[in-house]
């Protein structure tokens, strides 16, 4: 530790359309995969925190989800949780994808930029997909759009120019503790690594015939059997009944392959044998969580 200089910490959140690189970028800074990736977009439902420890500051990353245009109730409360957080932390991380350019996405996250005070970074991710010619005119066009503090071109897969970036956030922190300890890498990986290995497993499995508006709730994580075995209980909430249906499958075939596969991987991740019950249940409404009413269950076991 430098003790010439008062150590530094804060929370950054990071926000971009679908498929910018937001997880890559978390994964790439903290060194190890702690969100899954996947081709399709809006993958990031949770809020996750990276930390980013060093001997002169400590970097908190929340990954903000549903900061898009919202089509439907989910969408919506996500907005509400996201445009929160963003008036809480200490920076915004705003990423774009230099190949994709501006658009009605970016254009809707500005708007609520500008409903906060927060200093906000643009984080020109993907340029190893354009030619070093574009990015000038891309950068001269977001300047027009908002006062970013900085802005700064990275490639959050190969690596390009991350240090810089983690140079100029830490920068930007405030004076603050060290809020979690050196080697804490996320709150709680376990919990958010369970629920998005079963939530991708239902999404790879239903294709296109779910959106990607379902979530995962984690109701219950334990050891039992005398420590033989670890159960958990989790439930899959979708929107409407007809997907429901779907989710569940003929005689509850689609939610017993879900849950074969997803446990296959939380045995891996946790190291031990593992007791997977899933739930499946309507939810128009995230936010009334007292009224859910778990209306189907399957259990590996009893099959
Ligand atoms: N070429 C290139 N591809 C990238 C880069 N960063 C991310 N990607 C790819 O872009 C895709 C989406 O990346 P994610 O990190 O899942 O994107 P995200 O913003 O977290 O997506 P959501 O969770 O849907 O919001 C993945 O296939 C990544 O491999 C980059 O710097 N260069």
């Amino acid at each position: 530790m430098n003790h010439n200089q008062p150590y530094k910490s804060g929370f950054v959140s990071i926000i971009g359309r679908p498929n910018v690189g937001k997880s890559t970028f978390i994964n790439r800074v903290i060194g190890q995969k702690i969100a899954i990736m996947s081709d399709k977009p809006q993958t990031t439902r949770n809020k996750i925190q990276g930390v980013y420890t060093t001997n002169q500051s400590q970097t908190i990353f929340i990954d903000t989800p549903g900061i898009h245009k919202p089509k439907h109730k989910l969408g919506d409360f996500m907005m509400k949780v996201a445009q929160n957080t963003l008036k809480e932390v200490d920076l915004v991380l705003f990423m774009i994808n230099a190949e994709e350019g501006y658009g009605r996405g970016d254009e809707f996250i500005i708007e609520r930029l500008k409903q906060t005070n927060t200093p906000v970074f643009l984080i020109i991710n993907k340029i190893d997909q354009i030619h070093p010619d574009e990015l000038l005119p891309l950068i001269e066009q977001y300047k027009k759009l908002y006062p970013f503090k900085e802005i700064v071109p990275i490639s959050a897969l190969q690596g390009n120019n991350i240090d810089t970036l983690l140079q100029q956030i830490e920068d930007l922190l405030p004076e603050g503790p060290q809020y979690y300890p050196e080697d804490q890498v996320t709150d709680h990986p376990e919990r958010f690594i369970i629920t998005e290995l079963i939530r991708e497993k239902v999404l790879h499995l239903t294709r296109e015939e779910i959106p990607h508006s379902i979530a995962v709730v984690m109701d219950t994580l334990e050891r039992r059997e005398n420590n033989a075995a670890i159960y958990v209980g989790a439930t899959i909430i979708v929107e409407r009944n007809s997907q429901k249906g779907i989710v569940i499958g003929k005689q509850g075939s689609m939610l017993k392959e879900v849950g074969k596969r997803a446990r296959v991987d939380i045995e891996a991740l946790l190291g031990s044998k593992v007791f997977l019950e899933l739930w499946v249940k309507v939810q128009k409404d995230w936010r009334n969580k007292a009224s859910q009413l778990r209306d189907y269950g399957f259990r590996e076991d009893e099959y």
